[in-house]
């Protein structure tokens, strides 16, 4: 019989269950009892639906209080010494996460550590706990696993359940040297024999407490690999395949994209099961099906885990049959491309969406019945699902047939883009000079990222409209005020250029998408960002409009409240693209150039209306880059020249900053050259220096501003340590070309905090000027 289930299932909750009970837990609203329980009630309703929905298996293991790979660091001890001295479990795992800082009381001294680095989880907007490793790092099996205490809770429930385990060679490549620890001489695979140790141990313990499958994400192998990397997976798994007294079989997945020149060594592998990516790779299940051993089970990712679109069922069907016809119904699995974590909870509570749209899509539940369907399809022939199939075909056909995707005049001005849209006038040289007589900054100029914090009362003057509690007359109002007291703040603060603060946009990517056609939204489409985080991306299926300007009252009402100069913020098309979930029924390309058309449209009324500074957000152009290298200068050519289209409109007086978090800059340096932006203000300070190295390396000669403040954390950094920041940064960058500013905006942060980071921040740039 072939069998149905998902790699992962959204965490979050279909109301944000996740979030508001993490978020109690932190602020003291709910105590560890009730965390618990809250969590494991959750979990438990999205294992029942699951089996509800028809699927055979329920993935375990896959929710996390906040990040599956930190579980997984927490699961074989990988705690870096600075957590130590905490209290193991809830507190030592979320200082690991946020950062701990606590005064000193009579019975115990003050806490202030750090978090661990964040990063972006392979090409998805989801961020991981970045795991850090000593030279000779231990690793001990946790005494409670958390994964053997849901095995147990899944089973008990009298569910088929398939422990989720991170593979170790993925861990390992995801990981870092732990600080102290030289890059140079760290050899991650010495690691490996004593971390399969610990796995073998866990897998014993899943094995006695009753698993027959478990799952082992090797995401890893849809990337370019290198020799050692190559050459630890024999070793991994062979090792792996004895656990369990060899009762246990092993589903080893790869998502993301094709396994490519790593299917000789996949199939080497003493595995039960291989899972492939069909969404992404269709074109991969031949050489799958013919590289599989003569037992081994195939799980066929058709269902897109990262994507919104209803499936092609049909095609979905042809493809689940070929390997039907060459392994066996016992032998094939239908599943989802990837976890479904990086899919909101459900379209149902969609009812204010248009409907005609809201008809082509299919969030995770609605993914659970694709999958129930396919599997019917298979095993009990097509008519037994004939009308879900009737229904699918018929959206497909509407869906391609739909008036509503196209727009002439869009078609028509992309028709007439021309090669001189994609330069400015002149070279930085001489629009440094221009910019430097207009704006008069002086040496390391301080600003922010943008946004300033989201109170709950901003949030909620936002729902109030939402709900129609408010007029937009009585929302315009509040935000004005907030406009004004953020203002205010920075010139209080002292900072020389200055931000409206984002108040009236619920996020940075959604609200364009509400300001553009082509786009819908979703009302509870929540997809997880970091932590309890999330993040709603709006839906692209049209072409690209621009109605009115969508920035420009809130930008021009800053201005005229200062005599600072107003930086206009603006997200570029790269983001916007790959932080919505996009058509798939053209080029990624072409979506972006029709966003970053209407984006220099806005640049060009921001300046004609005076303003002087203007910030084109582009945080997910390294998020884009496709995972295997050969595949990235054809990305990175049409990424850059939609960020060039958007931006250089403008005339060389007119300063263009760009921004960008969690990227890895040197994969991409001559990419972020050619975008040429006058002032580009960069990630830097939870990751190490080494990414400055590559601004010095390649003469990079326009400005930076390397963050010296991590927003992400509710720690308050004191002067001396963003002194020592800037200081190492200045050992890079030369003097004249660094600004001051925090490393993202300052949307999750409270007033507080930030008055008291922004202060320190303020005080090192004087310092340092009066120094220089
Ligand atoms: C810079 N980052 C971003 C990424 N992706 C984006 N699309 N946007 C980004 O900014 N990727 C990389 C990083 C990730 N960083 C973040 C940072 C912060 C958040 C975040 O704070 N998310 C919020 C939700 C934001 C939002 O859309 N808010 C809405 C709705 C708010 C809400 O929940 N309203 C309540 C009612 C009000 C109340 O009573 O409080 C409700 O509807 O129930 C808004 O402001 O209107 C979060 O809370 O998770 C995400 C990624
Ligand atoms: N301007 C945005 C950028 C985040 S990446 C902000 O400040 O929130
Ligand atoms: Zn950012």
């Amino acid at each position: 019989m072939v069998t149905a289930s998902a790699l992962g299932f959204p965490r979050i909750g279909a109301k944000r269950e996740l979030k508001r009970l993490v978020e109690g837990y932190w602020s003291g609203k709910t105590d560890t009892a009730e965390l618990l329980d809250g969590v494991h009630q959750l979990r438990i309703r999205h294992w029942r639906l699951q089996a509800d929905k028809g699927l055979d298996t329920v993935p375990v293991g896959d929710a996390s209080l906040y990040d599956h790979v930190l579980d997984t660091s927490v699961l074989f001890g990988v705690v870096p010494v600075r957590y130590q001295s905490l209290q193991p479990g809830l507190e030592a795992y979320f200082a690991m996460a946020r950062g701990l800082q606590r005064p000193a009381t009579e019975s115990a001294p003050a806490i202030d550590v750090p978090a661990m680095e964040m990063k972006k989880w392979f090409d998805t907007n989801y961020h991981y706990i970045v795991p850090e490793f000593e030279q000779n790092q231990a690793f001990q099996l946790a005494d409670e696993p958390k994964i053997l205490a849901e095995l147990a809770e899944a089973r008990a429930l009298g569910l088929q359940a398939r422990p989720v385990l991170l593979g170790p060679v993925s861990y390992l490549l995801l990981g870092k040297p732990a600080r102290g620890v030289s890059a140079a001489s760290f050899d991650r695979f010495a690691l490996l024999p004593a971390l399969l140790v610990a796995y073998v141990e866990l897998l014993d313990r899943l094995t006695a407490a009753g698993a027959t499958w478990v799952q082992i994400d090797e995401p890893a192998l849809v990337l370019d690999l290198s020799d050692a990397a190559r050459a630890a997976y024999p070793i991994a798994y062979r090792q792996l395949a004895a656990a369990g007294q060899s009762k246990l079989r092993l589903l080893l997945t790869t998502y993301f994209g094709s396994v490519g020149n790593n299917l000789d060594l996949l199939t080497q592998l003493p595995i039960h099961g291989v899972h492939v990516d069909l969404a992404r790779a269709p074109e991969q299940l031949d050489a799958v099906l013919n590289a599989l051993g003569a037992d081994q089970h195939l799980s066929l990712g058709l269902i897109n885990g990262r994507n919104i679109w209803k499936a092609n069922l049909a095609h979905a069907l042809t493809l689940a049959r070929k390997a039907v016809a060459k392994l066996g119904t016992d032998r094939v699995i239908v599943s989802s491309s990837s976890s479904l974590l990086h899919v909101p909870h459900s379209t149902a509570g969609e009812t204010a969406m248009d409907a005609e749209i809201r008809d082509w899509l299919a969030f995770a539940t609605e993914k659970l019945d694709e999958l129930a369907v396919l599997a019917k399809a298979l095993n009990n022939g097509e008519d037994a699902v004939r009308d879900a199939l009737d229904d699918n075909a018929r959206v497909a056909q509407a869906r391609a047939a739909s008036s509503r995707t196209h727009n002439p005049e869009t078609q028509r001005r992309l028709q007439t883009v021309q090669p001189s849209m994609f330069k400015r006038q002149t070279a930085f040289e001489s629009r440094r000079a221009q910019q430097q007589a207009r704006l008069k900054l002086p040496r390391f100029a301080t600003t922010t990222v943008g946004s300033f914090p989201q109170t709950r009362e901003v949030r909620q003057a936002r729902a109030k409209l939402r709900k129609g509690e408010w007029t937009q007359d009585e929302y315009a109002v509040f935000i004005r005020a907030e406009i004004e007291r953020t203002v205010r703040f920075q010139e209080r603060i002292g900072l020389d250029v200055l931000v409206h603060g984002e108040s009236e946009r619920n996020d940075m990517v959604e609200f364009f998408g509400e300001s553009l056609q082509g786009y819908v939204f979703s009302q509870g489409g929540w997809v997880s960002s970091y932590g309890t985080r999330c993040v709603k991306p709006p839906i692209i299926y049209g072409d690209i409009v621009r109605p009115k300007p969508m920035t420009l009252d809130e930008t021009v009402y800053a201005q005229s409240l200062t005599s600072l100069p107003m930086k206009g913020m603006l997200t570029g098309p790269i983001t916007c693209l790959q932080w919505s979930f996009v058509r798939d029924d053209q080029p990624r390309r072409d979506t972006a150039f029709q966003l970053a058309l209407a984006i220099r449209d806005e640049v060009s009324d921001l300046e004609a209306a005076g303003i002087p500074v203007i910030q084109i957000d582009e945080p997910a152009i390294r998020e884009g880059l496709p995972l295997r290298r050969a595949d990235w200068d054809a990305y990175l050519a049409w990424a850059v020249d939609a960020f060039l289209l958007s931006s250089t409109g403008v005339s060389d007086a007119t300063q263009i900053h760009t921004h960008m978090c969690y990227s890895d800059f040197n994969d991409i340096f001559s990419a972020i050259k050619r975008m040429d932006a006058d002032v580009i203000t960069i990630e830097n300070s939870r990751s190490d220096l080494k990414l400055l190295s590559a601004f010095e390396q390649h003469s990079y000669t326009n400005w930076i501003g390397p963050g010296i403040y991590d927003i992400h954390s509710p720690r308050v950094p004191s002067v001396e340590e963003m002194k020592e920041r800037l200081s190492a940064i200045l050992q890079f960058l030369p003097n004249d070309l660094v600004w001051v500013n925090p490393d993202c905006g300052l949307k999750t942060r409270g007033w507080p905090e930030v008055e008291a980071a922004l202060t320190n921040l303020v005080a090192v740039a004087r310092a340092l000027r009066e120094k220089a």
